[in-house]
């Protein structure tokens, strides 16, 4: 659905050059929820506004849907434009007019005959949940309700691609879960293709099926957000997951030798396990098979998408050879296995 190759973006100030983006390349396929997550001054908002053509690359391609969008001429991006729907941090909403006139604007635009735009705007209304507040004004509705209303105006065109900017950042902890599950029941229900931008990775860990890391201009890393979650390789994606699940080992225990004699080491590794494979049979049929003590240092299940799961640190104690086999065992067993005592 979009395709970005070797996109940069340098903007020219009176008195410096500001690269935002380097040299960036990514591919976000049909259906999918991609999120781009980073740093405040990363080059998020240079992104989403070069795929959404409010900005003018300076060098690369980006092409959406098939179309080369970097190329297009003024009319033609209006077209182009148009397949393309937007939601906003701030809305973004018209406050002279009502909810209904809100979503008509677009149609409008479009020169969609009213009839059919006026039934598109209701039909709208009644799947983002808002059919009752159709004659209300923007000041008149909660933030949830205004990106609601964003949401189905960005959605009047039929778009095949949906943006979101940063679109949970101004409400609270709830509503930001109610917005998420409504787009991603828009994401479901048309195989829309939504990519976002946020700093905040419970957005990513929530709704995003990919997610790319971007920092300090660059995209560090890709990957499903399971992938990533578990094994985060870059120093921001680790951060970013340290936001959201306690992944630290105390450094006192991370400090304790690793040799206790000759016969018996320590080795301490952090497990992560993915999906209804609960790590545990797996943990307690590897200490039935080795000859090796194992204790749990902490462990929690959280949830990704809908998908368990699990983080557990634990402390192997055993022959060298023996705790080398137990975790090659684990691996098999399609555990992911970080030693952490490594020094
Ligand atoms: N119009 C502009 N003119 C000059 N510099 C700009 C312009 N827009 C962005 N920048 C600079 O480009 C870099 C990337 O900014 P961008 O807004 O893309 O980052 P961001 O990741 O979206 O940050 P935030 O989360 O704070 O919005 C920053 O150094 C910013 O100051």
């Amino acid at each position: 659905m979009i395709k970005i190759k070797e996109l940069s973006k340098v903007y020219l100030t009176p008195s410096q050059k500001i690269t935002a983006l380097d040299n960036v390349s990514l591919t976000v396929e049909k259906g999918e929820i991609f999120g781009i997550i980073g740093l405040s001054g990363a080059g998020k908002s240079t992104l989403i506004r070069c795929i959404n053509m409010l900005e003018k690359p300076t060098m690369g391609s980006i092409v959406v849907d098939g179309q080369e969008i970097t190329s297009l001429a003024k009319r033609e991006l209006r077209t182009a434009r148009q397949k393309i729907g937007m939601i906003f941090q701030h809305f973004n909403l018209l406050s002279s007019r009502t909810v209904f006139a809100n979503v008509m604007f677009p149609l409008e635009i479009a020169k969609v005959p009213r009839p059919e735009a006026a039934r598109r705007a209701r039909e709208l209304l009644e799947l983002v949940g808002l059919a009752d507040k159709e004659g209300a004004f923007p000041s008149q509705l909660s933030g949830g309700q205004k990106q609601r209303v964003g949401i189905a105006r960005a959605l009047a065109n039929g778009p095949k691609l949906l943006l979101s900017d940063e679109a949970t950042s101004a409400l609270d902890p709830q509503t930001t879960r109610s917005i998420l599950k409504l787009l991603r029941d828009i994401n479901r229900k048309f195989n829309l293709t939504i990519l976002l931008i946020t700093h905040d990775m419970n957005v990513i860990k929530e709704i995003c099926d990919r997610v790319a890391v971007i920092d300090n201009s660059h995209i560090v890393e890709v990957g499903e957000v399971l992938k990533v979650f578990a094994s985060p390789s870059s120093p921001t994606a680790r951060s970013f997951v340290n936001t959201v699940i306690s992944r630290e080992v105390p450094a006192e225990l991370l400090h304790r030798s690793q040799v206790q004699n000759e016969q018996t080491h320590v080795k301490l590794i952090r497990v992560s396990f993915i999906g209804p494979s609960a790590g545990a049979p797996v943990i307690s049929s590897m200490i039935r098979q080795f000859d090796i003590e194992a204790n749990i240092l902490y462990g929690n299940v959280d949830r990704i998408k809908d998908t368990p799961f699990g983080n557990l640190a634990l402390e192997l104690i055993g022959p060298p050879g023996v705790l080398q086999e137990s975790m090659d065992y684990l691996r098999s067993r399609g555990l992911e296995i970080e030693v952490l005592n490594n020094a």
